[in-house]
């Protein structure tokens, strides 16, 4: 389209008005022979196809190959359309409107082409001279460039384009303004998220444990005695994810704590597997016999996790296979005293701090505390930052916790140790002087069964060449539309009741004095409404309850969770502080009361049953209003399938006048609860 109107140097006779109008008219004699020259050929073109087509009605197959080989362009794709025709001509008698159809776009392009030069002759007659001249060119460059152009399709586009301008020009002229444009609507492609390679391109942990153990001597390049100690804790093979990661962590230490493999330092290692696949084991065996040759004892292992209750039961698994070694675990998790755990963490002997702990698993809040308030606790020594759960650590990284351990770990030495060889600095691009002396490297091992895919949040870690092992192949990620997709453990068996709100209590009970499910772990959304459905299962009575929220002391949840796995309780009503991690043997089936609000939350919940290769159930009740949304979510997630489970409201009659009776008793509780409160 013009924006500008441009003067053309036409020669010497080109400044003359009258040689330009003469000029014009020839050009437009031009024209109309040419047309009348196109239309005669398309009146050709048109007997041929008819007789064409006629063939094509009595023949099959030999004709698709004829039209191809004409046109060269009968591509299915590109003419759906054309594509379609011929396959009606395949099965049904061809209609003559139908096969005249081609014919008639032919003859409304010529019509159109013809319609155009009428239109160029009215403008022409009423515009200036310079008008007159530039209509005339860019019509005759047009219908000289129409002739070359074989392909009907791209005359057709072609001539459609000059047809628009051809108006604009024409209202341009008769408004005396120049009518912008060019904003047709393009339809845009959705941007594919691109992950880095080493995302996109994960060694991949296979998902199905029972088919895939191995004998523990099978796997390199763990010791005789690690080996013992697992046979007598009763594991003779290793789970996929084991047989995986643990080589590759023994790998970067397989030339001692100092140097990886090649003398660069060792990349930080991400693991994404099911819940319940073992993947406290992937870390503990390698990263004990890392350690086990050590002289001096210093902190050299950080495990850090995000609640109590996880930092206990790993430093459990720990405990129980440094046991004999000579390695000392300790624990930083707010069970003990600031105090208790300062002393437990270092002594001073002759005004030196010695460290007294090899290995230290702690919750966020407790490590920044000791970091930045216990001088005796240093973190120079540290070899592996091992990060459990790790999405949920990186949520949590408002508290700055990593860069407070990063700077602990790079901080300056004591004027006592400024003379040893192994100084240690910051990470900086590798370089022959940088590789010389030797220093500590600080190798990160992440852990989650749902870790994050999202680079930017995985930036945060400061990851140095991460390699990620993973269940989840990222070609399932590649989906713009879908959300993160995740695995969930082979034995779990997924449902979902549909129910009102008013009937929730009536089903849970259902559930464990009719069907007889039991233990149970049940899910809620609050402390709140953890204690109430607590409160109201008592009253009812003939099922052995216990709550688990921040409303019980850490002694009181440890106790309950013993209590739990021994089967002393039936039914554990609980917030999502039992929902990660967890490990509870026996749990048969865990009841979503609540319908977790993200999926995140869903599958860490459900991988409380079906652990280690077992059989599981997951019941989640849902609310008519919720059911879609829910749904989604979980198959967009990668779910193999949620089973629809229906209680007939006729199951939960007989209960009914008993729990009304209890609803009345439960109001009367709730109010002296918040009376003594007040007192
Ligand atoms: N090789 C093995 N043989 C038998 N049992 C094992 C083996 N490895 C782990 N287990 C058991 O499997 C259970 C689950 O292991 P673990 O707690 O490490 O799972 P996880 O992957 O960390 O789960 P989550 O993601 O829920 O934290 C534990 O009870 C553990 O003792």
């Amino acid at each position: 389209m013009a924006l500008f109107l441009i003067n053309r140097y036409l020669g010497d006779e080109g400044d003359d008005g009258s040689s330009n109008e003469s000029r014009a008219k020839a050009l437009l004699a031009k024209l109309q022979r040419k047309a009348k020259v196109k239309e005669q050929q398309s009146l050709s073109c048109q007997e041929e196809y008819q007789s064409k087509t006629t063939v094509e009605s009595d023949g099959g197959t030999s004709v698709k190959k004829k039209r191809k080989n004409k046109g060269g362009n009968l591509d299915e794709t590109k003419h759906p359309k054309k594509r379609k025709e011929q396959v009606n001509q395949d099965v049904s008698p061809p209609d003559p409107e139908e096969l005249s159809e081609g014919d008639n776009a032919r003859k409304k392009k010529d019509t159109k082409k013809m319609q155009l030069t009428e239109e160029e002759k009215d403008g022409m007659k009423q515009t200036s001279v310079h008008n007159k001249n530039r209509n005339l060119q860019e019509a005759a460059a047009a219908a000289v460039k129409a002739e070359l152009l074989k392909n009907d399709d791209e005359m057709v586009e072609k001539i459609q384009t000059d047809q628009s301008i051809q108006d604009t020009e024409t209202s341009s002229s008769q408004t005396g303004f120049t009518i912008l444009g060019g904003f047709e609507k393009k339809i845009i492609q959705k941007v594919q998220r691109v992950l880095p390679k080493w995302l996109a391109e994960p060694d991949v942990i296979q998902r199905d444990i029972t088919s895939n153990l191995v004998p523990i001597s099978d796997v390199p390049g763990i010791c005789t005695k690690l080996q013992r100690k697992l046979e007598r804790n009763g594991i003779y093979h290793l789970f996929p994810v084991q047989v995986e990661v643990i080589p590759a962590i023994l790998e970067s230490v397989s030339h001692g704590l100092l140097i990886g493999r090649g003398g660069y330092k060792p990349r930080d290692i991400c693991v994404s597997a099911p819940t319940g696949s073992g993947k406290t084991l992937a870390f503990v065996i390698p990263v004990i016999q890392a350690l086990m040759e050590r002289v001096v004892c210093e902190v050299r292992v950080l495990a850090v996790l995000p609640t109590k209750e996880l930092a206990q039961q790993v430093c459990k698994v720990f405990s129980s296979y440094a046991e004999g070694n000579s390695l000392k675990v300790v624990m930083l998790a707010g069970q003990k005293s600031f105090a208790a755990e300062q002393a437990s963490l270092s002594e001073n002997r002759g005004g030196i701090s010695h460290s007294l702990a090899d290995i230290v698993v702690a919750t966020p809040g407790r490590l920044v505390d000791h970091i930045n308030k216990n001088d005796g606790f240093s973190l120079e020594h540290l070899r592996f930052l091992i990060i459990d759960e790790a999405d949920r650590m990186i949520d949590s990284m408002h508290q700055s916790w990593l860069s407070l351990v990063t700077k602990a770990v790079y901080r300056p030495r004591r004027v006592s140790e400024a003379v040893t060889i192994f100084k240690r600095t910051e990470p900086a691009p590798i370089t022959a002087a940088s590789l010389s002396p030797p220093q500590m490297p600080l190798q990160k091992l992440l852990f989650s069964a749902t870790l994050t895919q999202n680079p930017e949040k995985l930036q945060q870690l400061g990851l140095h060449q991460p390699r990620l092992f993973s269940s989840v192949h990222s070609q399932s990620t590649t989906n713009p539309r879908s959300q993160e997709r995740f695995n969930f453990p082979q034995g779990l068996t997924e449902y979902y009741v549909p129910c009102t709100l008013s009937k929730k209590p009536l089903l849970i009970l259902h559930f464990i004095l009719r069907l007889k499910f039991s233990p149970i772990l049940c899910f809620t959304n609050s402390r709140e409404a953890v204690h109430r459905l607590y409160l109201l299962v008592q009253l009812f009575g003939g099922v052995q309850a216990a709550e688990f929220s921040s409303r019980l002391s850490p002694n009181e949840r440890k106790r309950t969770l013993k209590e739990f796995e021994q089967g002393k309780i039936q039914l554990l009503i609980s917030t999502d502080a039992a929902a990660r991690g967890i490990d509870i043997n026996g749990v048969k089936c865990v009841v979503n009361y609540d319908a977790p609000q993200f999926i995140r939350t869903y599958i860490h919940r459900v991988g409380r049953t079906a652990r280690a290769g077992k059989s599981g159930l997951a019941f989640t009740f849902l609310l008519g209003i919720q059911e879609n949304q829910f749904l989604k979510m979980v198959k967009d997630a990668g779910s193999p399938g949620i089973h629809k489970q229906i209680v007939m409201p006729g199951n939960l009659k007989s209960m009914e006048p008993h729990y009304q009776q209890t609803l009345l008793e439960l109001g009367n509780t709730i109010k002296g609860e918040k009376a003594k409160k007040r007192v």
